[in-house]
């Protein structure tokens, strides 16, 4: 049973306390606080307790734990999916054979067994009503008017027919905004909170789009296919899940979908895109690989899409973004239609954007980058070296009493690949059952961890910002920045794995003096979002405006409204949009190198 975790960490802090003669130091796995008072072997070591929890004062990391052979290592599964993962390893093994025959493989196939791994849990629990009162704002010339029902919108009936499938019972607002502004042919630039359904919003009327361009001639090259839409994603794993999505939305229309993503043998890809494609998903480096073997133009591209695209167009991405949509043969704005979507659109990104589209309309859902109320968000002062013992009384805690009485999965952030793949290790030998995703792993264990966290068997994921965007796992009920990152923007995409769909979340952030430049955004942002925020935060908050060690810009403003940057062109352009001190020069600290690293 899936809850007997919480038993494992008790034996495992008994056990290890008589048992720690091994090669490792002289250390004993995780004792949970009621534990912490008892005296654990005959010599009498036991951990002291004191209300103010000390990490190393105790002996903790190290020991093997001892709970009856089921020690918890790192992915359950990585070595036990031998024959999904063994047979050609990436994409192509995540569905052996799918497309050998000349029958469509049921994308919807795997959702009920998937449902299923998780026992009792509820399947959907989607409360769209949530979001009914949101603000939305748009901007633009003529902007064509929402919708409040899907069957306002001519989508055709196959697809109606997969929204029916996914149980999509009507438009989340940015879907009732965005869907017609996209239909109608207008470029569009979308702002709306994590998991409020811009997957669908994008891909709906491109799908549709394509399925009524079915005729376009396309050229025939040898092997060389020309997909009609390109839909752009920073990470394989959020290609995948893009691609997935989109497999079903397009389920008996005939419409092609094919995903391209690095870290996967390439052959595979190849041969998928010889057996043609309409919409093309790809990460950028990928992607540019292929242009440049001539296995891919661009050259009829109609739809082109960027999901989290004020990632695709800051400093790490845009030279490649650039690339692949000025310097290849994609058709310019205005011959192609452009849909960009993100969470957080800060306003010099939004300036850089513009150059990729035509008289775009601006469609912001909620306040932008702003996190949703779904997530109840709270913040505590833990130092450094207190992390670690925090964590696991955290996840004790959780794994006696659930999250609302449930037992959900807890994705936790660290800043580096170094720092992920030892706190896994840390957590694992404490009896707590962890895996991890970083840049640094294979694209085989990427995927297997992801998995094994899906399924619950490895209800934490330790992970470094190459899971904060996009990913949508419906039961993650606890996000942890046990790191703070340096920029609120991926703060807000980090705690958007939890909350989603309508459903309530938690997040938790260890703050100390080291995270003093998030202090007065992260005030403002639990502010806005009706959080409680601590005193002792906003007493950071007040000292980082003082000293002028806010350097974080908000995203598109603090305050609801005017967040086209086209609205605010009579600013001064060398003035810092943010408020913060620095002008563009200043912009952003989490998009610098170190964070850049964490992903593809
Ligand atoms: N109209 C709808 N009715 C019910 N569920 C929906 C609807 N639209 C989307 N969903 C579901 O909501 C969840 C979140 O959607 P999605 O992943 O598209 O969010 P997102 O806005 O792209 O989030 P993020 O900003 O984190 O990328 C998904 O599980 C999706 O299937």
């Amino acid at each position: 049973m899936r809850t007997s975790w919480a038993d494992s960490a008790d034996h495992s802090a008994i056990g290890s306390a008589n048992t720690n003669a091994g090669a490792c130091p002289p250390r004993s796995a995780y004792v949970p606080p009621h534990l912490r008072n008892r005296p654990l072997s005959s010599e009498g070591a036991a951990a002291s307790h004191s209300s103010s929890l000390q990490a190393n004062d105790r002996v903790n990391y190290g020991g093997p734990p001892h709970h009856g052979g089921s020690s918890f290592k790192s992915d359950l599964g990585r070595q036990g999916h031998g024959s999904n993962f063994q047979t050609g390893g990436g994409w192509n093994s995540r569905g052996a054979g799918r497309d050998r025959g000349r029958r469509e493989v049921n994308p919807f196939e795997n959702d009920e067994d998937a449902d299923q791994s998780f026992g009792e849990q509820e399947n959907t629990g989607i409360n769209f009503d949530a979001y009914d009162d949101i603000p939305v704002e748009t901007s633009g010339d003529n902007v064509p008017p929402p919708v409040n029902t899907f069957a306002e919108i001519d989508l055709g009936d196959a697809l109606n027919q997969n929204i029916l499938r996914c149980k999509y019972v009507k438009p989340t607002p940015v879907q009732k905004y965005a869907i017609p502004i996209s239909l109608s042919g207008r470029d569009l630039m979308a702002c709306a909170q994590t998991g409020s359904g811009k997957t669908a919003a994008f891909c709906f009327p491109i799908i549709s789009g394509v399925m009524r361009g079915a005729y376009v001639q396309r050229p025939r090259v040898a092997r060389t296919a020309f997909p009609l839409a390109l839909i752009l994603s920073p990470t394989r794993e959020l290609s995948c899940q893009i691609h997935d999505e989109a497999r079903k939305f397009s389920y008996q229309t005939g419409v092609k979908v094919v995903v391209a993503y690095g870290g996967a043998p390439i052959t595979q890809q190849l041969r998928e895109l010889e057996r043609g494609v309409d919409i093309l998903v790809a990460t950028p480096g990928r992607l540019v690989d292929l242009l440049e073997r001539a296995r891919v133009s661009l050259q009829m591209i109609r739809y082109l899409a960027l999901d989290e695209a004020d990632r695709m167009l800051d400093m790490g991405f845009e030279p490649q973004i650039r690339k692949i949509v000025e310097q290849m043969d994609m058709p310019p704005p205005g011959m192609r239609q452009t849909l960009l979507f993100s969470a957080t659109f800060p306003k010099e990104i939004q300036r850089l954007a513009s150059d990729f589209l035509s008289n775009y309309v601006f469609l912001a859902v909620g306040r932008v980058g702003s996190s949703t109320d779904l997530i109840a968000q709270r913040v505590e002062y833990v130092l450094e070296s207190d992390k670690r013992s925090h964590l696991m009384d955290l996840l004790h805690a959780q794994r006696e009493n659930g999250i609302d009485g449930k037992q959900g999965l807890t994705l936790v952030f660290v800043e580096t690949k170094k720092g992920a793949d030892a706190l896994e290790h840390c957590l694992c030998v404490n009896g707590f059952p962890a895996t991890s995703i970083h840049g640094d792993r294979t694209q085989q264990e990427r995927e297997l961890a992801l998995r094994s966290f899906k399924s619950g068997n490895t209800p934490i994921l330790v992970a470094t910002d190459v899971a904060a965007r996009g990913l949508d796992i419906p039961r993650v009920a606890h996000v942890v920045n046990f790191d703070l990152p340096n920029d609120i923007d991926d703060y807000v995409h980090r705690i958007g794995r939890t909350g989603r769909a309508g459903k309530m979340g938690l997040a938790t952030a260890f703050f100390n003096d080291g995270n003093l430049s998030l202090a007065k955004p992260l005030a403002d942002l639990m502010q806005e979002a009706n959080q409680e925020v601590p005193a002792w935060l906003t007493r950071y908050a007040a000292r980082a405006s003082y000293s002028g060690g806010n350097r974080n810009r908000r995203s598109g403003g603090a305050r609801f409204g005017g967040r086209d940057f086209r609205k605010e062109n009579s600013f001064n352009k060398a003035t810092d949009y943010y408020g913060g001190t620095g002008g563009y020069g200043s912009y952003g600290g989490g998009y610098g190198q170190g964070v850049a690293s964490a992903w593809d």
